[in-house]
């Protein structure tokens, strides 16, 4: 038995379902209209809706790519939670399951689902190479009886909401435009760290997070952001950069809260980048990258207003 089987028959269903399957990194506004669609034709049918996802992302397994993810696991999870599906199940993808044939992977998935129809995107595909593709699914839907509904792409200043045209975004700083294809700010979470103690003496305090490497991260410069402690609100400057005017340190991401004072070491924090302000700078000295903090927190207030 392939793992696939194995992991099916561990998730097995007892009711008729709707299937979508992708990786959905990012759950943007492309996600979002096939999972509301999925849902809608679902409840008209009287079936589950059912979403399966994939832990990894199969071109980062088939090393076909470095691809850097939107979303983290959690994050991604998070995200598709708030969807309202009847069902998510979560997959390995290994290069075992891609392997399997199109027509195999539909048989698992009406055999251990009870998959009564399938909503996709225009460019989705299954199963090895890739064959099992709108075209291909739709053939095959005659044959072993499960309908097929291709859900067309959403399209936002004429591009193609995707995650590749995301990443792409952020890899620029143009979190204005990630924002608008995801449908919500681009934001990361991470555990308040100490850094070098000069926040402080500068006369803006930073809480600092690391920055995951396997992460499609916004482009390295000043952003006015909003910042989350516990479920409370604050409005903030984000740096991603390593402080050149120090010396070169460690690539991380430091906040500073707006108009806020306390001790945050080792709490959850969570920073929404609104807008690119600038570049990080060499600066010749401190009170040069003060002057230059203070002008980025003048802006900031007047985005975030
Ligand atoms: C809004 C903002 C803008 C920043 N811009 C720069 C910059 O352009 N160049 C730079 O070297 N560091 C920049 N920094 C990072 C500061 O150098 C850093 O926050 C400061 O040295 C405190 O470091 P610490 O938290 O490790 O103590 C910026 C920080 C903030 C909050
Ligand atoms: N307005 C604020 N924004 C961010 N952090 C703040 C703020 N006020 C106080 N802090 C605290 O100050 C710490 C950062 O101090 P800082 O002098 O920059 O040193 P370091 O970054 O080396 O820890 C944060 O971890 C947080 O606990």
């Amino acid at each position: 038995m392939t793992l696939l089987e194995e992991e099916l028959i561990l998730h097995a269903s007892d009711q008729d379902t709707l299937i979508t399957i992708g990786v959905f990194d990012g759950v943007h506004l492309g996600h979002q209209h096939l999972i509301n669609e999925l849902k809608k034709q679902a409840k008209e049918r009287n079936l589950q809706s059912c979403l399966i996802t994939f832990k990894d992302h199969p071109s980062k397994v088939l090393g076909q790519d470095d691809i850097k993810l939107i979303l983290s696991l959690e994050e991604r999870n998070l995200a598709l939670e708030q969807m309202g599906l009847d069902r998510i199940i979560m997959l390995s993808f290994t290069p075992e399951i891609a392997e399997i044939c199109a027509t195999d992977f539909v048989g698992y998935l009406l055999d251990h689902l009870r998959m009564q129809g399938i909503v996709v995107g225009s460019d989705f595909a299954l199963g090895r190479n890739r064959a099992g593709d709108a075209t291909a699914l739709r053939r095959l839907s005659h044959i072993m009886d499960f309908s097929v509904s291709v859900v067309s792409p959403v399209v936002i200043e004429n591009q193609i909401v995707s995650s590749t045209a995301i990443r792409q975004a952020l890899r620029t700083g143009n979190v204005t435009k990630a924002r608008l294809m995801l449908g919500r700010n681009y934001h990361l979470r991470g555990t308040v760290q100490s850094g070098a103690n000069r926040g402080t003496k500068l006369g803006f305090p930073t809480a600092n997070l690391t920055l995951p490497g396997y992460l499609a991260l916004p482009a390295d410069g000043v952003y006015a952001a909003k910042a989350f402690l516990a479920e409370k609100e604050y409005k903030a400057v984000a740096n991603i950069g390593s402080c050149p005017t120090f010396g070169q340190e460690e690539h991380r991401l430091e906040v500073h809260l707006l108009d806020f004072k306390g001790d945050i070491k080792g709490q959850t924090l969570k920073v929404e980048f609104v807008e690119f302000l600038r570049s990080e700078v060499c600066f010749a000295n401190a009170e040069a990258l003060k002057a230059q903090i203070s002008v980025d927190i003048l802006k900031a207030r007047d985005i975030l207003r």
